[in-house]
């Protein structure tokens, strides 16, 4: 029989108290309906006590119709100065007019003493008067004893104390938090059957783990098999510090490897997109190495596991990337077999085989050109047009002849101004001859205006696509001004998004070399769309 688990999201609150994790209230807005979709039950949307933006979104969030998740707003105890009915934040969360409410509360000593600068006692009745003024007003009232397992260690009758004054108060979940980060899941085991060891076996729980010791999953998952019956945590870990307890490994762990049922594991294929989608409001880059959801979770590189996984995916995937909405990859490298070229080629659409002396003479080339600094991983526009060009169809709309660049220098102070003048010929070999002239705010900049400007009298088409991202490295090996530069060149249309290579001493050469490719992928990609080659 399966057991069920609420999964309480953070994201709003604790997440964003990471380090670079800003959200707007529209964007707030946006990632609670997303939340929303993915099943997750709680959203905590802020802290209305603490600023007009947070109170803000409470008012929002009320115009829309929720599928399943409903809103808790999280605040404090009160203060140690104040009555309950008096305590401004206290008020806040009451005028959130949100069906859920969670307020914090101290468990270990030395906050109370050092940090609320007040006595054990007071800290007790606070606990207890908090939770008894917002009983009557809200459906579901959450108590999070913050430092639970630090507080417990130093003090464990005190500890255990303020939970029974918050549970006699009338809390619904008594929510162990390890604000610190720093418990091990073993020890979270030993206090958890502690705390039921002297409030009974049907204490209702949850958790609330960070990650500053790297275990806020695991702590999670053995906080569940201990019966925690909600589990928080942020979607990618984002919080405070190291971040929180992991949303996108926890509902797949939990769901997938552990028996348990939550609302989210009934979309659980739409865990991947959701994960992206709040890093992409945030205008954060989605980190690639997140397990289950990263660009990277499903990435096969080494040819060992490239030729295994054709044979049978389950030899290096501990689950369908499916199954969670991510996809498999393979990416080509130093590193890479037939097997990885056969995929890779096959994306294409490409059908070879392990056997055909091309793919051979494909890997070869590969690990030739990595060696003097290519890189394919992020430039696979640049590796298909190798293999075309290596299976005897190279792909060639038009030739540059030459080029040279100008830098005009208006005024010291004035913004740089650079002239390219580009010769190319149209189509290569025997075609018309354009030379053009354009201006650009640096040297690659104005190459591509010139280059564009060229060719888009022969292809028009050019016009609708844009670099998006440019990025230079330099290679490790001869160091100083004579070292070789790789540059990588990301570049869209309304359709596609496409990656490029160039490698060279000469940052202009590698940059055109990055900037032909690209020009060239989009002319093929719109020629195989229309049938072509
Ligand atoms: C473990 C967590 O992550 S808890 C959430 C942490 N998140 C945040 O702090 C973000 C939102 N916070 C804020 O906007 C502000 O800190 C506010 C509005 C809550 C308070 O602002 P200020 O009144 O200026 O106080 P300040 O931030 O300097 O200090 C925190 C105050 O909260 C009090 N406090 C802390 N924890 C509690 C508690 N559990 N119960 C009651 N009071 C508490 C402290 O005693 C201190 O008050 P004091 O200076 O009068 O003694
Ligand atoms: C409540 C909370 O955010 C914590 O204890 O970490």
């Amino acid at each position: 029989m399966s057991r069920k688990v609420e999964i309480y999201d953070t994201t709003l609150r604790d997440g964003t108290q990471a380090e670079e994790f800003n959200l707007s209230v529209e964007d707030k807005v946006r990632v609670a309906l997303k939340l929303d979709e993915l099943g997750i039950d709680y959203i905590e949307g802020g802290w209305p006590g603490s600023n007009p933006k947070d109170a803000r979104f409470f008012r929002e969030i009320r115009d829309y119709r929720l599928r399943h998740a409903r809103i808790a707003a999280f605040g404090s105890t009160h203060h140690p100065r104040k009555e309950a009915h008096l305590d401004e934040n206290l008020k806040a969360l009451l005028e959130a007019k949100t069906p859920v409410v969670t307020i914090f509360g101290k468990t270990w000593t030395i906050h109370v003493k050092e940090a609320l600068k007040t006595t054990l006692e007071r800290n007790l009745e606070i606990i207890e008067a908090s939770v008894r003024f917002l009983r009557p007003h809200v459906e579901k009232l959450f108590y999070d004893a913050e430092h639970f397992f630090d507080g417990f260690k130093e003090d464990p009758d005190y500890a255990l104390e303020t939970l029974k004054r918050a549970r006699e108060a009338g809390a619904d979940v008594l929510v162990l938090c390890d604000t610190n980060g720093g418990t091990l899941p073993h020890e979270i085991v030993e206090i958890i059957r502690e705390v039921k060891k002297h409030l009974g076996k049907k204490t209702v729980f949850g958790i609330h783990a960070h990650n500053d010791s790297d275990c806020a999953v695991a702590n999670s998952l053995a906080a569940v098999l201990e019966g925690a019956v909600q589990v928080q945590g942020t979607m990618n870990g984002v919080g405070e510090r190291c971040g929180n307890a992991n949303l996108c490994s926890i509902i797949p762990n939990l769901v997938l490897k552990m028996g348990y049922e939550c609302e989210a594991g009934k979309n659980l294929h739409r865990l991947t997109e959701v994960s992206r989608f709040v890093f992409e409001v945030a205008n954060l880059p989605h980190p690639r190495h997140l397990p289950y959801v990263g660009r990277s979770a499903f990435a096969h590189k080494g040819g060992v596991h490239v030729s295994a996984i054709l044979r049978h995916p389950r030899t290096y995937e501990h689950i369908d990337p499916e199954r969670v909405g991510n996809t498999r990859r393979v990416l080509v490298s130093d590193l890479s077999g037939r097997s990885n070229i056969v995929y890779k080629a096959r994306q294409f659409g490409l059908e070879l085989s392990a056997e055909d002396p091309v793919v051979g003479r494909i890997v070869e080339e590969v690990k030739k050109r990595e060696a003097e600094g290519y890189e394919y991983e992020a430039a696979e526009a640049s590796l298909e047009l190798l293999m075309y060009q290596l299976l005897g169809e190279p792909k060639r709309y038009f030739e540059l002849l030459g080029y040279r660049v100008l830098d005009l220098r208006p005024s010291e102070d004035g913004p740089p101004l650079v002239e390219a003048t580009v010769v190319v010929r149209v189509p290569p070999g025997v075609g018309e001859v354009e030379h053009t002239a354009a201006v650009g705010n640096g040297p690659v900049n104005a190459l591509d205006h010139a280059l564009r400007k060229a060719l888009e009298r022969f292809y028009p088409q050019l016009k609708e696509m844009k670099l998006e991202d440019y990025k230079v490295r330099v290679l490790p090996g001869i160091p100083g001004t004579g070292a070789r530069v790789r540059v990588l060149i990301t570049s869209r249309d309304h359709h596609r998004q496409w990656g490029t290579v160039g490698v060279s001493e000469d940052i202009l050469e590698a940059s055109c070399q990055a900037l032909i490719e690209s020009y060239t992928y989009k002319l093929y990609l719109d020629r195989k769309a229309k049938g072509g080659s």
